[in-house]
């Protein structure tokens, strides 16, 4: 096809046109990654880096009840509410999933998720096994999930220690609950030791690049590639 044919594929924001014409584009809809680890492993570490190198991702925001750490944003890294705020949004459908973690409850709020999803946008979710079972139960479809783990024990602990965000109580608790998550790697799509960041980032960007290839995902495939055999 020479560049001077009129019979180009359209991407992007251009309008689509009708099925059978010389344009037709392809559509893709969102997908939601999820990360779940043993707290400690690099899921933030992980999500910031992909946020930060890629703008069709969004980071899905959370609710929790737990007390706000030194250096978190408010409506960044979470929506810090009341246990009755929770509660509240709990009765009015508002959560996605929710659980209750580490004794604080955890929810993901409804509606930027939808929004992003029909808008072509991927979902990335920092949620635990529990949250992750609820998503799988209600849009296995759109889910693509990836398990994370400590290069070891010992690491995770040393990794706890050095993030110097929780007391010696809440790590201990973390530790504590960390033989529990591990026991759930087998309900994922993908599991990733987080040795290096600088490999496991790239990692997680090449299973989102395929999933983002995916069949079911792209929209618009059939007309795209009748018209082709139509010869346009
Ligand atoms: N189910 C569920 N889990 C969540 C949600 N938000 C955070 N979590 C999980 O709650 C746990 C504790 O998170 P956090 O208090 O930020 O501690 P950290 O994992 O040590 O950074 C982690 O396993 C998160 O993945 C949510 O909206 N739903
Ligand atoms: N691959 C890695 N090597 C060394 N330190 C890491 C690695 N990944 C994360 N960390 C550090 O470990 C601590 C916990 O990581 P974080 O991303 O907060 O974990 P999570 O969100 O899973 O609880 C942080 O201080 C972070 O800088």
């Amino acid at each position: 096809m020479s560049a001077a044919s009129p019979h180009k594929k359209k991407h992007g924001a251009s309008a689509p046109e009708a099925a059978g014409s010389a344009f037709v584009e392809i559509h893709r809809r969102g997908l939601m990654l999820v990360l779940s680890s043993p707290s400690g492993a690099g899921k933030t570490s992980i999500s910031r880096a992909l946020l930060a190198r890629d703008p069709l991702l969004q980071m899905s925001v959370s609710a929790t009840t737990r007390p706000k750490r030194p250096g978190e944003v408010p409506g960044v890294d979470y929506h810090f509410v009341s246990p009755d705020e929770f509660n509240l949004m709990v009765n009015r459908g508002e959560f996605l999933e929710y659980a209750k973690v580490f004794g604080n409850y955890y929810g993901t709020p409804r509606g930027p998720v939808e929004a992003a999803l029909s808008g072509g946008r991927d979902v990335l979710f920092d949620i635990d096994w529990q949250g992750t079972q609820q998503l799988e139960a209600s849009a296995p479809k759109d889910l693509v999930t990836v398990f994370i783990l400590p290069p070891s024990t010992r690491e995770l602990e040393r990794r706890l220690h050095s993030r110097a965000q929780d007391s010696h109580e809440e790590v201990a608790k973390r530790m504590a609950k960390a033989a529990d998550e591990l026991s759930h790697w087998p309900e994922y799509h993908y599991v990733l030791v987080n040795h290096e960041l600088e490999k496991t980032i790239p990692q997680v960007e090449a299973i989102l690049q395929a999933e983002r290839l995916r069949r079911e995902r792209q929209l618009g495939l059939h007309e795209f590639v009748k018209a082709l055999r139509e010869g346009q």
